[in-house]
C-alpha cells in the first residue's frame, strides 16, 4: 500500500513510516503496534493511521455511522470496550473496530472475536498485562572506548550511518590506526586491506561489520533490554499466566534480563564484583595492612628489651645509623613477621587470585624499616592490572550476554506484542460475557433482536429487562411515557453498531440485513425556531433518495414544531422512505395522526403499559407488532373511570 495513498497521511507522516522495515505490510495489516514505533508516532496517532489504512482497503469511503447521534452510539460502545482494555495500546488499538457495510471487513473481525471470546479473562493474566507496553528503542547510546576506521570515504558515510553510536575516522594507512589504537581502547578496522597488518594495541578488522551490528556495538542490545526489561518481563509473565505458546525459552530470556541492570550493565558475575571491589577498596586496603604491620611491630618494641654492646653501638653510631637499622639487627623476626601479616590482610580483604597478590606483596618491601610503609609504585601498578582485569571480565560477559540478548530480540518484540493483542481480545472477551452477547447473523431485511439488552441504560445491568423486537420496512414506534422507546432505538443502534463492526451483540439471538448507513437521530429539545426548523428539514431531505440498506431510527421528531403540521411531515419522510425499501422506526406519540396523514399504510408498534402499580406504570419493554399503544393519560382516565360510578371518566374514555 502506498504510504501517501492513506487518507490523513502527509509527507512528514509518510517519512517517518517509511522507516519502518516494512511499512506496506504494517499499514495492510492495520498493525498499530508496529505503527507506532516510527519515530514520533504515538499510539493513538498509529490507531488512527491504521483505521484509515483499513478503510481504504476495503474501499470504504461512505461513513457507516451518519448522524450525530450514531456517532455517539459508536463512541460509547468504544468506551465500553476500553473500560476492559489494561493496556493504553489496546484502548487505542479497540477504536480500530469500526462499523462498516463492507462484508470482508466484518469478516475479518469476526474471525478475530471467534478467538477472541474463547480467552479466559484470568485476573493473573490481566494484572501481569498492567506492565505490559509497546517496546521503545533504546536512543542516545554513545560509546567513547571504540571506534571505526576506514580507508573509504563512502564506506565512512555508510559506516557513521549504521553505527550513530561510535565514532568513524578516516585513515591512510596502519600509522594512522596505531595512532588511533592510542586514544580508543578498540578500534575496528573495515577494511579488508588492513588483515594480517600488525598493529599495537585492539585492533580488529571487521568488513562484515554493518552485518552484524550488535557485535561491534553490544550496548545497542543491552541498551535495548535495559530499557524495556520491565515490559519484556511482563510480556513474559502474560505468556505464562495465560499459558500462550513464547517464541522463545522464557526461563532463558528471564535469565539474560536477571544480567542486566537499568543503565546496561552487567550484574550477578562473581568474578566482576571481586575485581570491580578490589579497585574500589584497594586504598582503604592498603593502609589497613599497613596498620597491621605496625600495631604488630609497634608491641614487639614495646615488649623487647634491647641489649647493645657498646662497641656495636659505636660502630653503629659512627656509621650515621639511624634507629631503623637496629631493627633489623634486633628485631628481624618480628619485622618479617609484621610485614607478612600486611600481605595477608592485603591478600585476603580483596580477595586476591595468585597472580594478583604476587603484585600485591610487593606493595610492602623487605627491607626493615618502620613505621612500614607501602610502596606506591607497586600499589599503582595492583590498581592498573585490577583495573585492566575488571574492564576486561566486563567487556566480555557484555559481548556475551549481548549475543544471547541479540537472538532473543525478536522474539521479545513478539511477545510484547502477542501480549498487548491478547489484551484487545480480552477486553473484547470480557464485553461479550459482561453483556452476554451472541453473535449476529447477518440474514434476511431490517433486523430481528430477541432477548436484548442495551449497555447504555442508565440501570445496573442485570436490572435490564430484556427486549424482543423486530422491524423490516418503516415502522411508528408508539408507547407510554417512560416506557423504553428511546431505550429500544439506542438498543437496536447498539446491536446494529456492534454487529457491522464484527463483534457479539448483547442479545440471545439477532439476525439483521447488512446495512449501508445508520441514521440515528435523537429526540430535538423542544419546539425549534423557523431557522432550526429550517434546517432540520434540510437534513431530513438528505434521507429522502439514498440507498436501499439505511436504516434510519429518529426519535420524536414531532417536537420540532407544532404537532399538525409535524404530523403531516413525519408522513411525508416515511412515504419517502417506504418507496426505497429503507428499514426505518420512528418513535412518536403522534403515531395515529401519522398514519392517517400517511398515504400508504403505515406499521405501528406498541410499548404497552401492562397497567399501573402504585401509582406507577408496569410496562411491557418489548414493543408488540400492530398495536398503537395507548396513552399514559387514556390509562390513568381508564383507571378513574374503573374507582367513580359518576359516569364523568367514562366520557373522557371514549373521546380517546
Ligand atoms: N429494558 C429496560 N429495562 C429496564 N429499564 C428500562 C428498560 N427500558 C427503559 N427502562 C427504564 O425506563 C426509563 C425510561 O426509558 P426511555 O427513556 O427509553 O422511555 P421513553 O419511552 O423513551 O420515554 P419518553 O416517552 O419520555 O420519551 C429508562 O431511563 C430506564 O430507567
Amino acid at each position: 500500500m502506498d504510504l501517501e495513498s492513506v487518507p490523513g497521511v502527509g509527507e512528514k507522516t509518510a517519512a517517518a513510516l517509511s522507516e519502518l522495515d516494512d511499512p506496506a505490510r504494517a499499514l495492510e495489516a492495520g498493525d498499530v503496534a508496529e505503527l507506532a514505533r516510527a519515530p514520533g508516532i504515538t499510539e493513538g496517532r498509529a490507531a488512527a493511521i491504521a483505521r484509515a489504512a483499513i478503510r481504504r482497503r476495503h474501499d470504504d469511503d461512505g461513513d457507516f455511522l451518519a448522524t450525530d447521534r450514531a456517532r455517539e452510539v459508536y463512541r460509547d460502545v468504544l468506551s465500553l470496550l476500553r473500560e476492559r482494555t489494561v493496556t493504553a495500546y489496546a484502548g487505542k488499538r479497540v477504536e480500530t473496530f469500526f462499523p462498516t457495510s463492507s462484508a470482508s471487513r466484518i469478516e475479518e473481525v469476526r474471525e478475530f472475536a471467534a478467538e477472541a471470546v474463547e480467552r479466559t479473562p484470568d485476573p493473573d493474566v490481566l494484572a501481569a498485562l498492567d506492565g505490559v507496553e509497546p517496546l521503545e528503542p533504546a536512543t542516545g547510546i554513545r560509546v567513547r572506548e571504540r571506534c571505526l576506521a576506514t580507508l573509504d570515504a563512502e564506506r565512512y558515510a555508510a559506516a557513521k550511518d549504521a553505527f550513530p553510536e561510535l565514532s568513524v575516522e578516516v585513515v591512510e594507512d596502519a600509522r594512522d590506526l596505531a595512532e588511533l589504537a592510542r586514544s580508543y581502547s578498540t578500534v575496528v578496522a573495515l577494511d579488508e586491506k588492513f588483515a594480517g597488518v600488525d598493529v599495537e594495541g585492539d585492533v580488529r578488522v571487521r568488513p562484515d561489520a554493518e552485518e552484524n551490528p550488535d557485535e561491534i556495538v553490544p550496548e545497542r542490545v543491552l541498551a535495548f533490554f535495559a530499557r524495556n526489561r520491565e515490559r519484556v518481563q511482563a510480556a513474559a509473565d502474560v505468556h505464562e499466566a495465560a499459558g500462550l505458546d513464547a517464541p522463545c525459552d522464557i526461563d532463558r530470556l528471564r535469565d539474560a534480563l536477571n544480567r542486566l541492570d537499568e543503565d546496561g550493565t552487567v550484574v550477578g558475575d562473581e568474578e566482576l564484583d571481586r575485581l570491580a571491589a578490589a579497585v574500589d577498596d584497594l586504598d582503604t586496603a592498603v593502609s589497613a595492612a599497613e596498620s597491621v604491620a605496625n600495631d604488630r611491630l609497634r608491641d614487639a618494641i614495646r615488649e623487647r628489651d634491647v641489649t647493645i654492646e657498646g662497641t656495636d653501638f659505636l660502630s653503629l653510631v659512627e656509621q650515621g645509623a639511624r634507629v631503623d637499622s637496629l631493627l633489623s639487627r634486633e628485631l628481624e623476626d618480628e619485622y618479617d613477621a609484621a610485614i607478612e601479616a600486611a600481605r595477608d590482610h592485603l591478600v585476603e580483604t580483596l580477595r586476591l587470585e595468585p597472580e594478583e597478590a604476587d603484585v600485591a606483596v610487593r606493595a610492602f618491601s623487605d627491607d626493615a624499616s618502620f613505621p612500614v610503609e607501602r610502596n606506591e609504585e607497586m600499589v599503582s601498578r595492583l590498581r592498573t592490572e585490577l583495573k585492566a582485569g575488571r574492564d576486561r571480565r566486563a567487556a566480555r560477559l557484555k559481548r556475551e550476554l549481548a549475543e544471547d540478548l541479540a537472538s532473543l530480540r525478536d522474539p521479545a518484540e513478539e511477545m510484547v506484542d502477542a501480549a498487548l493483542e491478547l489484551d484487545v481480545e480480552l477486553a473484547v472477551s470480557r464485553f461479550a460475557r459482561d453483556f452476554d452477547c451472541v453473535v449476529p447473523e447477518f440474514d434476511g431485511e431490517g433486523f430481528e433482536v430477541a432477548g436484548g439488552r442495551s449497555p447504555l441504560l442508565d440501570v445496573a445491568f442485570e436490572d435490564v429487562e430484556p427486549v424482543d423486537y423486530g422491524v423490516s420496512g418503516v415502522t411508528l414506534l408508539s408507547g407510554v411515557n417512560s416506557g423504553g422507546k428511546t431505550s429500544t432505538l439506542d438498543l437496536v443502534a447498539v446491536v446494529v453498531v456492534l454487529a457491522h463492526m464484527g463483534l457479539p451483540v448483547p442479545a440471545e439471538r439477532v439476525e439483521l440485513e447488512r446495512f449501508s448507513e445508520l441514521h440515528y437521530y435523537a429526540k430535538t429539545q423542544g419546539t425549534l425556531d423557523a431557522g432550526a426548523f429550517e434546517s432540520t428539514l434540510r437534513d431530513f431531505r438528505e434521507l429522502a433518495d439514498g440507498d436501499a440498506n439505511r436504516l434510519v431510527l429518529v426519535d420524536e421528531l414531532e417536537s420540532i414544531t407544532e404537532p399538525g403540521a409535524s404530523a403531516k411531515i413525519i408522513a411525508g419522510i416515511l412515504e419517502a422512505l417506504d418507496e426505497q425499501d429503507a428499514t426505518a422506526v420512528f418513535v412518536s406519540h403522534l403515531a395515529g395522526e401519522i398514519r392517517e396523514a400517511a398515504s400508504f399504510g403505515v406499521a405501528v408498534d406498541g410499548i404497552q403499559a401492562v397497567g399501573l402499580k402504585g401509582g406507577e406504570l408496569q410496562v411491557n419493554r418489548s414493543p408488540v407488532k400492530d398495536h398503537l399503544a395507548r396513552s399514559t393519560p387514556e390509562l390513568i382516565v381508564e383507571k378513574l373511570a374503573g374507582e367513580d360510578g359518576s359516569g364523568f371518566y367514562d366520557r373522557l374514555l371514549e373521546k380517546f
